[in-house]
């Protein structure tokens, strides 16, 4: 599939170019390459917030081409994304906003306080759970963007630079909460540039070179 944004000057190509990939079910994946190699914009296709130019995209076994809107609503609710830019709710608390999927899917609400609250002392943002995102610190904000993603244990986790506010400590234990869910069935797919962490936990990975992808195992 490829990738062009509107209103992108023409002779610059195409941002995404042939990309090709089966990305197993289950799986857990790397997404490397230099700034503006074409991360981000392979997430936000398979976060369905693009659609590709051309060619097809299946995500979790749905063609997302001929994918009916309820359909992909259905989609979206079944992934989880951390967004680089983190789309946190600046209205709503920090509980708030990790709730809010689970309010959507109509858990009940004793439930949903025993979720969230446990989802967030893992994060290490137990005592700021009725704060507004704002008064948090770029790497808090970043761990309630985390919690928000995983607390409905999705079965497709896409993360945009999810550690890059972190320390290596806090960065591990993110990295090792996605593993657990990974083991759980899980695909997971976390953009990076951070080369240690690649290191540290393995995993194949995607690399992308200026909108192509160069490795895929
Ligand atoms: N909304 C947009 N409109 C036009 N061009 C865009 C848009 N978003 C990204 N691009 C272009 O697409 C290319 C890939 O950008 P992308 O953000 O996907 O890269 P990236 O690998 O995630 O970079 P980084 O590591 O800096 O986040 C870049 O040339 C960028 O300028």
């Amino acid at each position: 599939m490829a990738l062009r944004y509107p209103g992108r000057d023409p002779n610059r190509g195409a941002v995404l170019q042939r990309i090709s990939a089966d990305i197993p079910s289950g799986g857990f994946r790397w997404v490397l390459g230099a700034s503006g190699a074409g991360k981000s914009s392979l997430l936000r296709l398979l976060s369905l917030s693009l659609k590709p130019t051309s060619g097809q995209l299946e995500v979790l076994g749905v063609s997302v081409n001929r994918a009916r809107r309820a359909a992909l609503a259905r989609l979206r609710r079944r992934t989880g994304t951390v967004f680089q830019d983190l789309r946190l709710l600046g209205e709503l608390s920090v509980f708030d906003n990790v709730a809010l999927r689970l309010r959507l899917d109509g858990l009940p609400e004793d439930r949903i306080e025993l979720e969230v609250t446990e989802m967030l002392r893992f994060v290490g943002l137990g005592r700021k759970l009725d704060v507004r995102p704002h008064s948090l610190s770029g790497g808090e904000q970043q761990r309630v963007a985390v919690a928000r993603a995983v607390v409905h244990r999705p079965p497709l986790l896409l993360a945009d630079e999810p550690t890059g506010a972190l320390d290596e400590k806090q960065a591990i234990r993110l990295i090792s909460l996605f593993e657990e869910l990974n083991q759980m069935g899980s695909t997971v797919l976390v953009a990076t540039h951070n080369e240690a962490l690649v290191r540290r936990f393995g995993h194949p990975a995607l690399v992308l070179e200026r909108g192509r992808l160069v490795s895929h195992g």
